[in-house]
């Protein structure tokens, strides 16, 4: 190689470059040059409290007031750093210890509190004793596990962004991730422990979600799960909860091999003060997330190499071979579809906000039908977007966060959330630019499910704690991509009933070529995905619920007008926040009101802001006929699924059951 002559790769000055340069500083033999006035420093001033780099960048993280409780030092591992107050730091350990621990070999893992590549030397070992390696403990029991608890979104950024590749810090400040080849739920992987006690509690069979597996094989996938996360140098651990009601209040563990997911669950679950974490103790579920470490297909119930398993009795749920963060949030979501229920507390696919005079809207509906959009509404208080519970009391949101689509989301049209997107905030799937980082939101490379997730209070007017009193309003959202369900409906008891039992949306598969016609989606209680007993319970609760509130119900089209997809458009969101308005206000209730023809809908004449025109969908279309032809093929899509639920009786009251039977279409 051509360059200064040097052949072995070191740099050196030539010798007549040194001869030409600065007169040379003759120094006293054998002086000490840090103390010899002769020697030059870079600077003058007096040096601050540290003697070496690594002192000076320690000085730089100011140490924080704790976010988590957890004292360091006393045994447990922490860097160079820490008074010493032994307890909960051990505690914690203790804790997850007994939360990893095989089942079939050593008990707990031995776990560090910390990152893997920090000073710490110091072992704290739980349960193990000390004794020399007997010829059947694995070579698992002889490694540490470092355990990254509850930590803050800036040091998981950090961890993110230095270890997990597709981690990239956006324009505004969000953390962008990928999910992997997984960018949605996998409700065909989801499989639940079949017990005795489960075998008669929860709904199985035709049109069920509950898939079931026996308490084996969940052991079988458990110990996958455990073991691959004992394998790798660190594991996060969140302690967080679910339900701002505190008297339902249930306590999660999420154990998880990213720092994506991590965040991910930071944001989505409710934080724990450090005083509540102090005294956090055994969780009453925890979730083991492998992420991208597949399931064995050889293992009985297996269908793909990705599963997600829940498992009521034990209070655990396992996720093998996929990195979806949704699974985690809608999988705890299932488990309080169980638990509430049991204390007599309706659990809800909804967002929910509430007016400036204390009024309660709950908005129903399948994914992207606009729960997250219409319940962030600027001139209303935001109580959750996606998951609630419907006690004695009011409502209460389950989560701690936001889980909002961002697929062409504008900050014309959905500020709040545009403004959402921050420092803190996961961002999924997005492309950005690769100079400036500017996310494109209309891109659909990596999936059309592009979503971010932030921590509630991130929404300027929500209401913290996310509670509310009983629901004035109960609005079922539909996309009805056939474009023949009106813009709203005013529904009675038996028709809201009917109309959420059937959990009807249509939507197209993206804007992909070749896709014409909108495919009808029914899905029980607008969330058959995570419901765990049969429809007609939840039904009958919230019946009961509506009738000894007078709650009105509502239909809400947020999908086509004009003709179905293809032909018609989308119903402006704009006119849909006009009529969702004129719900809240109460003006809609005075309106006067025609019945359609099949369906039997109260249809208003008129809604502040929205054309009349659009109001009766036939008007909208051009072809009368195709209208008819249309609206008569949807009615027969809801008459056979409704079949399956005309055995069933909601509710104590037999007239109940009858009125619900007949508010669906007639022809
Ligand atoms: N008329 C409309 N009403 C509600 N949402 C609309 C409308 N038109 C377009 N949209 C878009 O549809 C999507 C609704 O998604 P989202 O609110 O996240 O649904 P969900 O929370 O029910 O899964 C958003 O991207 C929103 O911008
Ligand atoms: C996150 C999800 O819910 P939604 O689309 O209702 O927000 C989901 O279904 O995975
Ligand atoms: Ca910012
Ligand atoms: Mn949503």
């Amino acid at each position: 190689m051509a360059g200064n002559g040097n052949t072995d790769g070191e740099f050196s000055f030539s010798a007549a470059a040194a001869r030409d340069a600065l007169p040379r500083i003759t120094t006293e033999k054998g002086a000490k040059s840090t103390t010899s006035s002769d020697v030059c420093h870079d600077d003058t001033a007096s040096r601050g409290n540290f003697q070496t780099i690594d002192q000076l960048h320690s000085l730089q993280k100011k140490r924080s007031a704790p976010t988590t409780p957890l004292k360091e030092g006393g045994g447990v591992v922490m860097g160079t750093s820490g008074p010493t107050t032994p307890v909960s730091g051990e505690s914690m350990l203790q804790s997850v210890s007994a939360s990893l621990a095989s089942l079939t070999r050593e008990t707990g893992p031995k776990l560090i509190r910390g990152d893997p590549t920090s000073a710490a030397k110091v072992a704290h070992v739980p349960q193990t004793p000390t004794s020399v390696p007997a010829a059947d403990v694995s070579d698992s029991s002889l490694k540490f596990t470092h355990v990254l608890h509850n930590l803050s979104p800036a040091e998981l950024y950090e961890q993110a962004i230095k270890y997990e590749k597709g981690s990239f810090v956006t324009s505004t400040g969000a953390l962008a991730t990928l999910s992997g080849a997984k960018t949605g739920r996998s409700p065909k992987d989801k499989r639940v422990v079949k017990d005795e006690t489960t075998a008669s509690e929860l709904w199985w069979g035709k049109g069920s979600p509950n898939i079931e597996m026996d308490e084996q094989s969940f052991l079988v996938n458990r110990e996958r799960a455990v073991d691959y996360l004992n394998s790798l140098d660190k594991v996060f651990v969140n302690d967080q909860y679910l339900n701002w009601d505190p008297e339902n209040r249930i306590k999660v563990r999420i154990v998880s091999a990213r720092a994506y997911h991590s965040l991910f669950m930071h944001n989505m679950c409710i934080r724990a003060t450090p005083e509540e974490l102090e005294n956090f103790g055994t969780p009453d579920f925890t979730i083991y997330n492998a992420g991208k470490f597949p399931c064995n297909r050889f293992t009985h119930y297996m269908t793909s190499s990705t599963s997600v398993d829940i498992n009521l009795g034990r209070r655990e749920m396992v996720i093998l071979g996929t990195q979806y963060a949704g699974e985690m949030k809608k999988g705890l979501f299932g488990v309080m579809h169980y638990l509430m229920p049991k204390r007599k507390i309706l659990s809800l696919h909804s967002g929910c906000n509430m007016g400036k005079d204390g009024d309660v809207a709950l908005f129903f509906g399948l994914s992207g039908t606009g729960k997250t959009t219409l319940s962030t509404d600027h001139n209303r208080y935001l109580i959750g977007d996606d998951e609630h519970c419907w006690s004695e009391t009011g409502v209460s949101n389950i989560e701690g966060g936001c889980y909002a689509k961002c697929i062409d989301l504008s900050r014309e049209k959905e500020p709040d959330i545009w403004n959402a997107i921050k420092f803190g905030t996961v961002l999924e799937n997005v492309v950005f630019d690769e100079h400036t980082r500017e996310v494109d939101y209309t891109d659909k490379s990596v999936t059309e499910n592009t979503r971010a997730a932030y921590p509630i209070e991130y929404i300027p007017n929500s209401k913290i704690p996310c509670v509310g009193p009983h629901p004035k309003n109960v609005i079922l959202l539909a996309c009805d991509a056939f474009g023949v369900l009106p813009p709203v409906s005013k529904l009675d008891l038996a028709q809201t009933m009917y109309h959420f039992i059937s959990g009807y949306t249509a939507l197209v598969a993206g804007t992909e070529e070749g896709v014409k016609e909108p495919k009808a989606t029914f899905s029980a209680c607008f969330g058959a995905a995570f419901i765990m007993l049969h429809p007609t319970k939840y039904a009958a609760m919230l019946a009961e619920k509506m009738q000894a509130q007078g709650a009105t119900g509502w239909l809400v089209n947020t999908g086509w007008s004009g003709g179905s997809y293809g032909s018609g458009s989308r119903i402006k969101l704009a006119y849909t926040r006009k009529i969702i308005d004129a719900i809240h206000s109460g003006s809609l209730l005075n309106a006067t009101y025609q019945k359609t023809e099949i369906f039997g809908l109260e249809i208003p004449n008129e809604v502040e802001g929205v054309p009349s025109e659009i109001l009766e969908p036939m008007n909208a279309w051009e072809d009368k006929v195709v209208y008819k032809d249309t609206l008569l093929k949807l009615a027969g899509l809801f008459r056979n699924n409704f079949e399956t639920f005309r055995s069933h009786k909601i509710g104590e009251d037999g007239k109940l059951t009858e009125e619900i039977l007949a508010a669906g279409p007639n022809f």
